[in-house]
């Protein structure tokens, strides 16, 4: 399971809960602007948006989970499984397989509307990165400071949907999710009247009372109705670090601690590995893992983006603890 998430301040935030049983090595990799990117089935595009993001630790190709460009825009692609269908090559389309997609959106659109235009015309293919790394059955969420929309690959193509809670999770579908919140339409981050009866009295015996009913547990439609409201209450000032702090609290509302989710395996259960934060004004990447807190920052803009190597660095995964005495 996995959770994105925007928020938006002065600047405005997008970043993911990247929960898992294993992992594939994942490091921050920025891919600088002439990075040659070499497609299965379209032409190469030599030079591109300089793009910052987290993805598998592969030598020679950026394998993205998330990232965001030098223009603002976010991207994030989450488990989709049973419901992501990739098609074969179609003629007049732009034809991208799902581990280009990230690449390909990033590289080439500086806003969520052009995205939305081009998805028009795009049309994700079966084909395998390599043998050993299938393809993934993923939905995205892409966002910019003007709002988000959710790409889920179905068996007629691409349903591209406008996204105004600014989240998304796992399954099922996303129009399903967006329905099932209409339940806690009465949900409130204040403490709510005694509407039950006027027959008799109810205590007010403890705030946060108004949120009674919304879900705690760790499956993606209660995590996508949890992380919504606490996204649509969240309360910080637009200060850069403040914004930051509130944002790792958003995705905090549905972390996964090791234990909780069992997978179906002797001794492995998803968690959430890390959490990333981008600044897509700014082209930071801010991101804790699980046996870090501290947040760490990679900033695009200090690269040289006119250079054709990618730029990897490794997670931070060491806990630093500040000791007072
Ligand atoms: C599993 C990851 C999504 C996390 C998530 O949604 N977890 C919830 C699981 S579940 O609903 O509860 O089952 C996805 C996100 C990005 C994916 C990776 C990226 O797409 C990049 C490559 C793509 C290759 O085709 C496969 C390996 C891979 C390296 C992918 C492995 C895996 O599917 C990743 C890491």
């Amino acid at each position: 399971m996995c959770t994105a998430s925007n928020y938006i301040t002065k600047d405005h935030y997008f970043g993911r809960n990247f929960d898992y049983e294993i992992s594939y090595n994942e490091r921050v990799t920025i891919t600088p602007r002439n990075y040659k990117f070499e497609y299965r089935l379209i032409d190469d595009i030599e030079s591109h948006y300089a793009i910052i993001g987290v993805a598998a630790g592969v030598d020679g190709y950026p394998l993205y989970y998330d990232a965001c460009n030098e223009k603002g825009l976010s991207i994030a692609g989450l488990n989709f499984e049973g419901n992501a269908v990739y098609l074969e090559e179609k003629e007049g389309m732009v034809n991208v397989t799902p581990f280009e997609f990230i690449p390909y959106i990033l590289g080439t659109y500086s806003n969520v509307s052009e995205v939305k235009k081009a998805l028009e015309n795009i049309n994700l293919v079966n084909i395998n990165f390599s043998e050993e790394l299938p393809l993934s059955p993923l939905h995205w969420m892409i966002s910019d400071d003007t709002g988000a929309i959710v790409v889920e690959p179905l068996k007629d193509g691409l349903k591209v949907y406008d996204n105004p809670v600014g989240v998304l999770t796992n399954n099922p579908p996303f129009d399903k999710q967006l329905f099932t919140l209409n339940d806690y339409r009465s949900l409130s981050n204040r403490n709510p009247e005694n509407t039950f009866s006027k027959d008799f009295d109810l205590d007010e015996y403890s705030r946060g009372m108004g949120a009674i009913g919304l879900p705690g547990d760790l499956s993606s439609s209660s995590r996508f109705a949890k992380v919504a409201f606490t996204r649509a209450n969240s309360f910080s000032s637009d200060g850069e670090e403040e914004s930051v702090s509130q944002f790792f609290h958003i995705l905090g509302s549905v972390e996964q601690q090791n234990g909780c989710t069992f997978i179906n395996d002797p001794d492995l259960y998803e968690y959430t590995i890390y959490t990333s934060c981008y600044n897509t004004n700014k082209a930071v990447l801010y991101y804790r893992t699980y046996s870090n807190s501290q947040i760490t920052a990679v900033k695009l803009m200090s690269e040289d983006l006119d250079s054709a190597e990618l730029i990897n660095y490794r997670l931070e995964t060491e806990e630093q603890i500040a000791y007072i005495n």
